[in-house]
């Protein structure tokens, strides 16, 4: 199949701007029970015949690469920055009435739990791991791996990252979890409640620990691409300082955090130069980051409730999903929890941000940066739920 020449072309995605109603549903979420096992996972969306992206499109990327990470609040010494660092606290404040702590709201939602078995779903970068200016060192601490190894002992416990599934697995080296990598594509679960056995993206394996599991991988056939993407983007990058391209095996990170802000047109031209070729990937942005994904119906959103069936959790009468995230395409897996009041999505953040997501924690990265460990609220919040499991368990 030559992925080249569709016609059909899918639009590439500018960010989606989030509905300002927190009660609506992301217009592109369909019932996972139409798009889960169904061999037609590509979006079909007609655009413009040249399929040329215009200098206004190409001009809202550079739009959105500014918007795409504010700056980390900072300590403030002078008396002018004060006043606006009081404004941005009571911003904050007033955003939190919406989006309250997960940590303050903690026994709410274990009152939600009750009688109710807790999945967990965790997001990694900037949410169990700081934002680091080196997208290879961006380690999780041995303090947060002890936390989440022993949440997953209690609860069924899986991280979706955009990352590739061995690089997030090689991150967070436990046994004890399920993986999903590429947001989504790339997903290792179980293989006793799978239901889909003979899809022809579902494979049979043997896991790095010995374990029969089940990969299932939506966008297999789009991995001769994504490959010939890596090698284009390598070469059309190699003369912009600071530029980093990761492979994420079914999406490429284009990485801009080092790159100075003047040349971030460049960067965002030669993208938009290679994947003008390629109408069947798309463009999304990230945290510094343009992401070049598979246009399929596939998202973290989709990875969640797979998942969830995959583990025999998919009842939503006696089964509550939390994702802890803190970008943009966490925003998928907090839609569908938010959808039919199946479960709750939290927010990692220091800054308001409009969102599907029910509740809030602060931004980790934040806290290293005032070197109030104690204070990791990722963190503070597992161990809530080891507490309340174990002291249920009594
Ligand atoms: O879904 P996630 O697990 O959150 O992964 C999203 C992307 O995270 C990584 O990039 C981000 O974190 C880096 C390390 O802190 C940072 O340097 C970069 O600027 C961020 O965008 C990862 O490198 C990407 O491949 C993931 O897609």
């Amino acid at each position: 199949m030559d992925l080249k020449s569709n016609h059909t072309a899918p639009v590439l995605a500018d960010p989606v701007p989030l509905n300002k109603s927190r009660m609506g549903v992301h217009s592109s979420m369909l019932p996972y029970s139409s798009a889960a096992f169904s061999s037609d996972l590509f979006l079909n969306i007609p655009r413009k015949k040249t399929g040329i992206l215009d200098d206004v499109r190409a001009n809202s990327w550079l739009d959105a690469m500014k918007a795409s990470s504010p700056p980390h609040r900072k300590i403030i010494k002078d008396s002018n920055n004060d006043l606006a660092s009081t404004d941005a606290d009571v911003a904050y404040r007033t955003w939190l009435l919406h989006y309250p702590s997960a940590l303050t709201s903690f026994e709410q939602i274990t009152n939600c739990a009750k009688g109710k078995r807790i999945a967990l779903f965790l997001d990694y970068d900037g949410t169990l791991s700081p934002i680091v200016d080196n997208p290879d060192c961006a380690f999780m601490s041995d303090a947060m791996r002890a936390v989440v190894k022993k949440v997953a002992k209690h609860i069924p416990t899986a991280i979706i990252s955009g990352r590739s599934r061995d690089k997030v697995y090689e991150f967070v080296g436990l046994k004890e979890l399920y993986y999903a990598g590429s947001h989504g594509m790339d997903i290792m679960g179980p293989v006793e409640q799978f239901t889909s056995g003979d899809h022809p993206n579902n494979i049979m394996s043997t896991s790095k620990q010995g374990k029969e599991v089940n990969i299932f991988q939506p966008a297999r056939e789009f991995l001769p691409m994504i490959d010939e993407i890596f090698s284009s983007l390598m070469e059309n990058t190699k003369e912009i300082k600071g530029v980093k391209i990761e492979n994420n095996k079914f999406c490429i990170s284009v990485h801009y955090r080092n790159v100075e802000e003047k040349s971030w047109d460049t960067v965002a031209n030669c993208v938009h130069e290679i994947i003008k070729h390629y109408p069947r990937l798309r463009l999304t942005h990230g945290r510094k980051v343009l992401e070049v994904r598979p246009v399929i119906n596939w998202d973290k959103g989709k990875a969640v409730m797979f998942l969830l069936k995959s583990l025999g959790l998919s009842n939503c009468d006696d089964v509550l999903p939390i994702y802890v995230g803190d970008d943009r395409t966490d925003e998928d897996a907090f839609a569908v929890l938010r959808e039919g009041n199946r479960g709750y999505g939290i927010l990692v953040s220091a800054v308001p941000k409009e969102s599907k997501a029910f509740y809030s924690l602060r931004d980790p990265s934040e806290v290293h940066n005032i070197l109030l460990l104690k204070h990791f609220y990722v963190m503070e919040f597992l161990k809530s739920f080891v507490y309340w499991k174990q002291s249920s368990a009594l």
